[in-house]
């Protein structure tokens, strides 16, 4: 079982941590969703689901930025469960909040990494009854390990293929309330 970390280790994370999206670089990318995102939903009348826990920051500070109606929900499924490296199966903690059939469903999410999260949620969405499923990220992971077909509607900004935490994404549970977004040192 892996150590909890102590206060100072995680001061430490931060410290030696490289900023690569700044706050003033997520502001402008989730204004550049809104807008992509109320050209595409205005008149739908959508449910938004956040996927928890890492779609919540994002989830926070975009659903502000859309001016139509829309209703708001959540599900919460987890792969990495608070690891850095993601397991093969997806533990659903909680089914979604708000009934989908015959609705057009968003889904928010914090990153697109090898993508096996997002292709569940989607067929699983699909099985439900929706009427179209709809996929927003703040952040797509570039590599080429993808593990689906998967195509991402509305992305918000691309890091490389490192580690990440803030703006919602964890380093082992903590940080996911840093205001940028940050790579771990070394990973
Ligand atoms: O594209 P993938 O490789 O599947 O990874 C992306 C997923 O990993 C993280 O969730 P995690 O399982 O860590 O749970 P969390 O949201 O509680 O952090 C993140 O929030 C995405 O949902
Ligand atoms: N926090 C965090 N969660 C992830 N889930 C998949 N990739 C990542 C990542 O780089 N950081």
């Amino acid at each position: 079982m892996t150590q909890p970390l102590t206060l100072e280790e995680l001061k430490q994370v931060m410290a030696e941590a490289d900023l690569l999206k700044s706050e003033a670089d997520v502001e402008d990318a989730l204004n550049r969703l809104a807008s992509d995102i109320t050209d595409r939903l205005a008149d739908s009348m959508p449910v938004v689901y956040s996927i928890m826990n890492g779609g919540l920051v994002m989830a926070g500070r975009l659903l502000t930025k859309l001016n139509f109606p829309l209703e708001q929900g959540y599900m919460h499924a987890t792969r990495y469960r608070g690891e850095t490296t993601g397991s093969t199966d997806l533990q659903w903690q909680a089914p979604p909040s708000v009934p989908m059939e015959g609705r057009t469903v968003l889904i928010l999410d914090d990153i697109f990494d090898e993508g096996n999260t997002l292709a569940e949620v989607v067929k699983s969405c699909e099985a439900q009854g929706a009427k179209e499923v709809l996929t927003a990220v703040l952040v797509n992971k570039i590599h080429d390990r993808k593990n689906t077909e998967l195509k991402i509607d509305f992305i918000g900004l691309e890091v490389e293929d490192r580690y990440v935490f803030g703006c919602g994404m964890d380093y082992r549970g903590y940080w996911r309330n840093a205001a940028g977004i940050y790579a771990v040192k070394g990973l």
